[in-house]
């Protein structure tokens, strides 16, 4: 595993990086990533896999600046390493610069789908990331961007006007990639994009991410444990086991690392997901 150095194009730093979570209530401290170094180039989509628990979202949450974000009521904090975005240091930010940062960084949460505000219509909600930094914004430009990516995830118009409670899980999953991504954000972090989506709907978040990364030359950092994902987009793997990095390259490298055990198992387990995963819409 060579790690190469970073280029002046690389818009995600990260080196000898390590998160843990502190002491509270009734769990112990927690080390979730431990010296994990990697860059990611200006344009390129890098995957990040692991099992269950071997810190993808604490990685994603930090990277993306939003560490202080979310519903646990502890948050991730890094105790040593690098981690630079876009040429600024996301372990410290004040809130001014990671507001104008952040702008830059689409997030898409692991639970983004399943707790869209309930209380605001679709239309709405997608436009939260806009609204709450400024009320004026150019809305026309803005619903351009919104009826095409509408149109490339298949959802019809009219449904601006519901609210997320009235469409189906895969629908506000859906509506949840659009809001990450209306602000058209340089880089987009997403936390298992297709999740809950049926096997039909799938291709088009694939479709949408591969159109606004030529469109826009965006940079994309995905967990994800969808096949059509890992091989329709992602350029490089990276795999953790237990918060440490132990495998990268290209899918297909991998896929057939028959030195590493546990990548290989992660990939056999992938493979049989693949084809008896039918959940509905
Ligand atoms: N708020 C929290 N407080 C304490 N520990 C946490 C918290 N969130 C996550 N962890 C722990 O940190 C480790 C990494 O969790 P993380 O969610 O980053 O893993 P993951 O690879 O994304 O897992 P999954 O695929 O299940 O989402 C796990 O051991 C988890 O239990």
């Amino acid at each position: 595993m060579v790690e190469r150095l970073a280029r002046e194009n690389d818009e995600i730093v990260v080196s000898d990086l390590s998160i843990y979570y502190p002491a509270h209530g009734g769990s112990a401290e927690h080390q979730a990533v431990e010296g994990v170094s990697f860059s990611v180039p200006r344009g390129s989509v890098y995957g990040l896999l692991g099992e269950s628990g071997s810190g993808k979202s604490t990685l994603a949450r930090v990277l993306a600046a939003r560490a202080d974000e979310g519903n646990s009521r502890v948050s991730p904090i890094v105790n040593s390493g690098v981690a630079t975005v876009l040429g600024e240091d996301v372990v410290k930010l004040s809130k001014k610069k990671r507001n104008q940062l952040t702008a830059d960084i689409g997030f898409l949460s692991q639970s983004a789908g399943a707790t869209l505000p309930p209380d605001r219509t679709v239309a709405d909600v997608i436009l939260e990331p806009i609204v709450e930094r400024t009320k004026k914004f150019d809305r026309k430009a803005v619903g351009l961007v919104i009826a095409e990516m509408m149109d490339l995830l298949a959802l019809p118009l009219t449904m601006l006007n519901n609210y997320p409670h009235e469409l189906s899980k895969g629908q506000r999953q859906r509506i949840a990639v659009m809001r990450a991504m209306v602000m058209q954000p340089k880089i987009l972090v997403a936390d298992e994009p297709t999740l809950g989506v049926d096997v039909a709907n799938r291709p088009r978040i694939i479709n949408l991410l591969a159109h606004f990364r030529e469109k826009n030359e965006m940079t994309l950092l995905l967990v994800s444990h969808d096949i059509a994902v890992l091989e329709h987009l992602v350029e490089e793997l990276i795999v953790l086991q237990e918060g440490s990095l132990v495998g990268r390259g290209t899918i297909e490298d991998v896929f057939s690392a028959a030195d590493h055990g546990y990548v290989r198992r992660l990939a056999d387990a992938l493979r049989a997901t693949a084809y008896d995963e039918l959940s509905t819409d």
